[in-house]
């Protein structure tokens, strides 16, 4: 919609023919945007390669557990990727720019991401993201074509620090959720984000990353949001298991991702790997594998050895 809305002839590429013949039909993408109808310049299709074909750029916005896949169903060659999922891949402990690295070596790629709820964008409402990119050329071009005066976009080099603000945010907006379903207070969930800002700036630093970035849009902007704003889905999540929901009714509950679900363990094993400690994510960790209660977390959180900030 923000494409369409700055200018660009847009298609949406949905990997069900039924859905995408029902979003062209009715104009309008019931499921995940109610009441938001398409724009006339959006073309909904079944068919990647006709989607890419003269494409200057794709946004790819899956979950990142199906990134790999996802992209992997994308015609070889074709254009540019620019990716909005926010993560860290299961298993193979991957970014989402190195998924696409992976399977795509030869294609320039970006990632775009900050403080951006999809249904306040899809209506328009002003906001602000990044796009970062090794390759200078493909995040000025998806600067321009995606920007507009209620919707900044700012250009950033460092892909690395925004990926794992993104991944990291998620993590800590369990935490949060869990700590005010709790009933632990506000002063304790502005603590605890602040803590995790310091955990997700250490894993910047440790990847490559640098530690402006964990406090630019991508990393303090989107925790910021993401941890406060009632429509986070990581943060209900959250507070559902704090109030005693199990995971599994939880996540049955919902029709989008949580991401930080599966990012929680892949965060903490990526971050183990680069000799990096991650409390408070490790505990989401250990919240979420059931082996450990809200209590529990909390009472370990505190008992830490006292040292400087
Ligand atoms: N919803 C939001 O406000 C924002 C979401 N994001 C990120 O964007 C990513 C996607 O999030 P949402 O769209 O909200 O998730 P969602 O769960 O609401 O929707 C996921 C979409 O991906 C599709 N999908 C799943 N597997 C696929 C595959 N293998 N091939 C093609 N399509 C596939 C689904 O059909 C669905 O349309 C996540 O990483 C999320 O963190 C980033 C900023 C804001
Ligand atoms: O990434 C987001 C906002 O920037 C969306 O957050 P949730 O996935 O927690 O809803």
């Amino acid at each position: 919609l923000q494409a369409a809305r700055a200018g660009n002839a847009v298609t949406l590429w949905a990997r069900d023919p039924a859905r995408a013949a029902a979003m062209a039909e009715a104009r309008e993408n019931a499921r995940y945007l109610p009441g938001q109808p398409l724009s006339a310049a959006i073309q909904v299709t079944a068919d990647a390669a006709a989607a890419m074909e003269g494409a200057l750029f794709a946004l790819v916005v899956v979950p990142v557990q199906h990134l790999r896949a996802a992209v992997a169903a994308l015609p070889p060659g074709g254009c540019p990727l620019v990716v909005c999922a926010k993560g860290v891949e299961r298993g193979t402990l991957c970014l989402p720019l190195e998924i696409l690295e992976q399977l795509r070596p030869e294609a320039p790629a970006a990632v775009l991401s900050g403080p951006n709820f999809a249904h306040e964008v899809a209506r328009g409402l002003p906001a602000a993201a990044v796009v970062a990119s090794g390759d200078a050329a493909l995040r000025s071009l998806a600067g321009e074509l995606l920007g507009t005066a209620g919707f900044r976009l700012y250009g950033g080099d460092d892909p690395m620090g925004v990926q794992v603000g993104g991944a990291a945010k998620n993590v800590i907006a369990i935490a949060a959720g869990a700590v005010i379903g709790a009933g632990l207070g506000e002063n304790a969930r502005a603590a605890l984000v602040t803590r995790g800002l310091a955990e997700l700036s250490r894993l910047t630093v440790a990847l490559g990353g640098r530690a402006e970035t964990a406090a630019g849009l991508s990393g303090l902007g989107d925790l910021l949001l993401t941890t406060t704003g009632a429509g986070s889905r990581n943060t209900s999540l959250g507070m559902e298991l704090a109030r005693g929901t199990p995971l599994e009714a939880a996540l049955a509950s919902r029709a989008g991702v949580a991401e930080g679900v599966e990012t929680a363990p892949a965060l903490v094993a990526r971050a183990a790997a680069a000799g990096v400690e991650l409390p408070i994510c490790a505990a989401v960790a250990e919240l979420l594998a059931g082996e450990l209660s809200i209590g529990q977390a909390m009472g370990r959180l505190l008992s830490r050895p006292r040292r400087d900030e």
